[in-house]
């Protein structure tokens, strides 16, 4: 594993986030024109704002997918990577469905306010991207999956629209998720390990205590079904409490608190199945993408693990700030912002990155 800085532009000097990019060869995490990254060349210790650390995860969340679907590198100053939706998700509208043709100042309609507010990022989200990797395909500037799957269906309006939603939805599903998982991961409290079993799990436990979409996704029985002799009838939705299974107290004797080592004392070890990470949700429409999210975020983990000291950041009076471990109550749940400290671990740390930089 390598973790590969570049060098960082002159533009990104004024940008305040490091922009943690994504894995371009196997194996490998960019960190792209980062203030991280100028701050470990020039061996600076720095405390980062939790705006900072926020924008960091976000950029390699998304651009990772940007680079997937529409071949596209997004640095942090684009317009792209400040569009941030977080779908609150509408739990009274699906119990309620006639509460759409009520006004948004009608108890329980503020959810009206939120959808518009999301329209508009979603139309964003659909067409900057697409219109871009289809005129980089025309003017030979690059090539990508949307852009050549447009070409391939050029004077076909409906399958166009087709395309743009597969990549508005690919993009949703996977960039708050990824985001989310890797949010989670924060100051832990072991003596440095960097023996991969132990990453593992850390990571099965991040997945585990901080699932993105803690009620899943619902779905809908195609036909009656029989549960432990429950009749459920068709047309009944289910809503999957991710949330709660992960948290059996059967399973865990201390479910709320992060606590690695059970994953590797079960006699199985910490490599199961990515099916037994109920995180990604299960069953026929177990998330498609649960490979790459699995990889985006382990390798996360294990490349600041590898290489960086994370600490509470320090107030004025040099106490350590505390980190709220709060998180936002939307549809997908996402760690509120927290201050912190980045360092590079040691010597030897910090060579292992400036070689990868380019042998400063
Ligand atoms: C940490 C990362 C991720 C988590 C925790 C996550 C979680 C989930 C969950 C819980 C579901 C619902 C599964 C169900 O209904 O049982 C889902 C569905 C889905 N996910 Fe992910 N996901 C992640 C990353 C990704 C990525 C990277 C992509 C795309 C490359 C993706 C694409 C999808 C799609 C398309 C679906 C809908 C599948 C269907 O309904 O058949 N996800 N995901």
């Amino acid at each position: 594993m390598t973790l590969s800085l570049s060098a960082p532009s002159s533009s990104s000097l004024l940008v305040a986030s490091g922009d943690l990019v994504y894995i371009r060869e196997k194996n490998t995490l960019i960190l792209n024109n980062s203030q991280v990254a100028i701050d470990l060349l020039e061996k600076r210790a720095r405390i980062y704002s939790d705006r900072e650390t926020s924008l960091a995860v976000k950029l390699l969340s998304q651009s990772l997918m940007y680079a997937a679907l529409y071949g596209l590198e997004i640095g942090y100053e684009d317009p792209l990577a400040q569009n941030t939706i977080l779908l609150p998700g509408f739990p009274a509208l699906e119990r309620f469905p006639w509460l759409r043709f009520m006004p948004s100042s009608f108890p329980g309609c503020e959810f009206k306010r939120a959808v518009n507010e999301c329209a508009q990022g979603l139309d964003d989200i659909e067409t900057i991207p697409f219109d871009k990797a289809v005129n980089n395909l025309k003017t030979g500037a690059g090539t990508s999956l949307v852009a050549e799957l447009a070409l391939e269906n050029k004077g076909r309006p409906e399958l166009i629209e087709l395309i743009k939603t597969m990549g508005t939805n690919g993009f949703i599903a996977a960039a708050d998720t990824t985001m989310s998982s890797i949010g989670s991961f924060r100051l832990t409290t072991f003596e440095d390990r960097q023996s991969l079993p132990y990453v593992e799990a850390i990571y099965r436990e991040i997945m585990r205590l901080h699932p993105p979409l803690p009620l899943g996704i619902n779905h809908v029985l195609t036909e009656d079904d029989f549960y432990m002799g429950y009749h459920i009838p068709k047309g009944c939705i289910v809503v999957p409490n991710i949330w709660a299974m992960n948290r059996d107290p059967n399973v865990y004797s201390e479910p709320d608190k992060f606590i690695p080592e059970p994953f590797l004392d079960s006699p199985d070890g910490p490599f199961t199945s990515i099916n037994n990470i109920y995180t990604f949700g299960f069953g026929r429409r177990v998330c498609v993408g649960r490979y790459m999210g699995d990889n985006t975020v382990w390798l996360a983990i294990a490349s600041v693990l590898a290489t960086l000291d994370l600490r509470k950041a320090k107030d004025n009076e040099g106490n350590e700030v505390d980190i709220p471990g709060e998180y936002t109550q939307t549809f997908f749940r996402h760690p509120k912002p927290y201050r912190c400290c980045i360092r590079p671990r040691d010597a030897r740390a910090s060579e292992l990155i400036l070689a990868a930089a380019g042998g400063v």
